[in-house]
């Protein structure tokens, strides 16, 4: 194959040279086109405003540069003093001034778009010192109005409308207006909506009832220039207020973050203040109170908790053995008399068995006090066991213990229940490694068979039981009075 030749390469590389050329001049150009625009900047938070930075800030700044973005705009920011600014559009020095209000007098030198940014109404502030109802208390007061502003035309109208006069007192920003009833140098501002609701925090003045014409907010141009801006702003506002995710809310959500402001006067604000300061206080102090009122009353219950524990054990302790958790004497006797009022009310029966343990000092001075102990507990609950929930078992002395029947037939059914403790208080007894074996001697004695009342009646069973012991012990016997007399009870 014949390789191309010199003149071949020369146009190759000048034709792909040229086209290139072409290129960068397209871009170039292109870029060079960017439609310039320029926009007023003027001072009316949180529509338009310079932030802190220094940069053009607020809702129409916001809409404008997303718009700029999307429209390939150059936008340029130019400062200027509002009535300054409107003038400066309609000679066509500027191309675009945000947020004008609508009004037919402004259509003569104004073109605006369609589709309004936003709205608000105007509203009169005052020094806190004054007091304004009505448009009749603006009368011959020095209102702060802004030159070349909406408010103003609508302010003079209103006044005139009650044939009313003021002073005005031309301001070029709100701000102006706002700083100048705070020096005293104007009496009232008239202002709008919004501004007041951002701002109103920083100036402490007065809102007032006196509220006109709401409107609705544009980009206004000179007139008969920039239709082309005014078509686009709208188709852009025609897209955005469709769509909730939009920047247009996004932007217009940051604008109305400042949330509006009660104005309140000073001395309410104190007094509130004061007020709420001194609830706090009887509110820490009724709960530091009630927390040791709480606590007392708790230790309190613990104690009467503790009382009330001692108490019953104390009663307890005076009632029952120790040992054996048995009715002591005392009780065991106070049971007895009571059988015997209702034995006597009822004419029945009742029988008292006096049981003795046989022999049981060998087993304390063999194996010892605790061994005794655990047999005198063993033997206590063996004869529980052997009776019904009516009667009683009491432990009246070392090794002694007495038994109360109630409502019995007969002498005999006293017997079999002494038989029945006799047999299982013989039955062999396991203390620790020990085995013991025990026997008892029991007497009974019947009412009314063997005595007229408990005294006789312990008497003869006690009689009965020794009768019982002497005959060689772990055997049962009914009284008899033929019996010799036992040791008098408890000796
Ligand atoms: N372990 C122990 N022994 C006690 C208790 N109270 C009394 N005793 C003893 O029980 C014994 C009772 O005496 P007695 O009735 O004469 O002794 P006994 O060997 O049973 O004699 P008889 O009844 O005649 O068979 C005494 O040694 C007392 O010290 C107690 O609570 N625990």
């Amino acid at each position: 194959m014949k390789r191309p030749g010199f003149p071949l390469l020369v146009t190759v590389f000048a034709t792909l040279l040229a086209v290139a050329l072409l290129a960068w001049l397209l871009v170039a150009g292109g870029k060079g086109e960017r439609r310039l625009v320029t926009v007023g900047l003027y001072e009316n938070a949180p529509k338009i405003y310079t932030a802190g930075n220094g940069r053009p800030a607020g809702l129409f700044v916001e809409l404008l540069d997303a718009m700029a973005r999307l429209e390939g705009w150059k936008l340029r920011y130019v400062r200027c003093a509002w009535a300054d600014c409107l003038k400066q559009v309609e000679r066509g020095e500027l191309d675009l001034m945000p947020d004008v209000a609508f009004s037919v007098e402004r259509t003569q030198h104004y073109d605006f778009h369609r589709i309004s940014v936003t709205s608000q109404w105007s509203q009169v502030y005052c020094a806190p010192r004054l007091k304004v109802l009505s448009l009749a208390d603006l009368a011959g007061k020095r209102v702060a109005i802004l030159e070349g502003g909406i408010q103003k035309p609508l302010f003079d109208n209103l006044m005139a409308s009650e044939n009313l006069r003021y002073r005005p007192i031309l301001v070029s920003t709100f701000d102006q207006g706002f700083a100048a009833v705070m020096a005293g140098e104007a009496d009232a501002v008239a202002t709008n909506s919004l501004f007041a609701a951002y701002n109103g925090r920083k100036y402490k003045l007065l809102e007032t009832p006196i509220i006109f014409r709401p409107s609705n907010l544009y980009f206004a141009t000179g007139k008969g220039r920039n239709a082309d801006l005014l078509r686009r702003i709208d188709a852009h506002l025609a897209d955005w207020r469709i769509d909730a995710d939009s920047i247009y809310f996004e932007a217009l959500h940051r604008a109305m973050a400042a949330s509006p402001e009660m104005l309140v006067p000073h001395w309410m604000m104190w007094s509130l203040l004061g007020l709420g300061g001194s609830l706090l206080l009887l509110g820490s102090l009724s709960l530091l109170l009630r927390r040791q009122v709480g606590q007392r009353t708790r230790a309190l219950e613990t104690i009467t908790r503790e009382l009330e524990s001692q108490r019953a054990d104390l009663e307890h302790l005076a009632h029952y053995d120790v040992l054996t958790d048995l009715p002591n004497r005392a009780l065991f006797f106070g049971h007895v008399e009571q059988g015997f009022a209702e034995a006597k009310r009822n004419a029945s029966r009742l029988a008292l068995i006096f049981i003795d343990l046989d022999r049981f000092k060998p087993i304390n001075d063999r194996f010892g006090h605790a061994v005794g102990d655990r047999v005198l507990q063993q033997a206590a609950r063996r004869m529980s066991e052997c009776i019904r929930a009516s009667d009683t078992v009491g432990r009246i002395g070392g090794d002694e213990f007495v038994v109360l029947l109630r409502d019995i037939s007969c002498a005999e059914d006293a017997a079999r229940v002494a038989e029945k403790i006799r047999a299982a208080l013989s039955q062999p007894m396991s203390v620790d490694e020990l085995e013991l074996s025990l026997s008892a001697s029991l007497g009974i004695a019947v009412y009314p068979e063997h005595g007229e009342d408990e005294g006789e009646i312990a008497k003869n069973a006690d009689r009965a039981m020794y009768y019982a012991k002497d005959r060689g012990g772990n055997q049962v016997k009914v009284f008899d009075p033929a019996m010799p007399p036992a040791c008098p009870l408890g000796a």
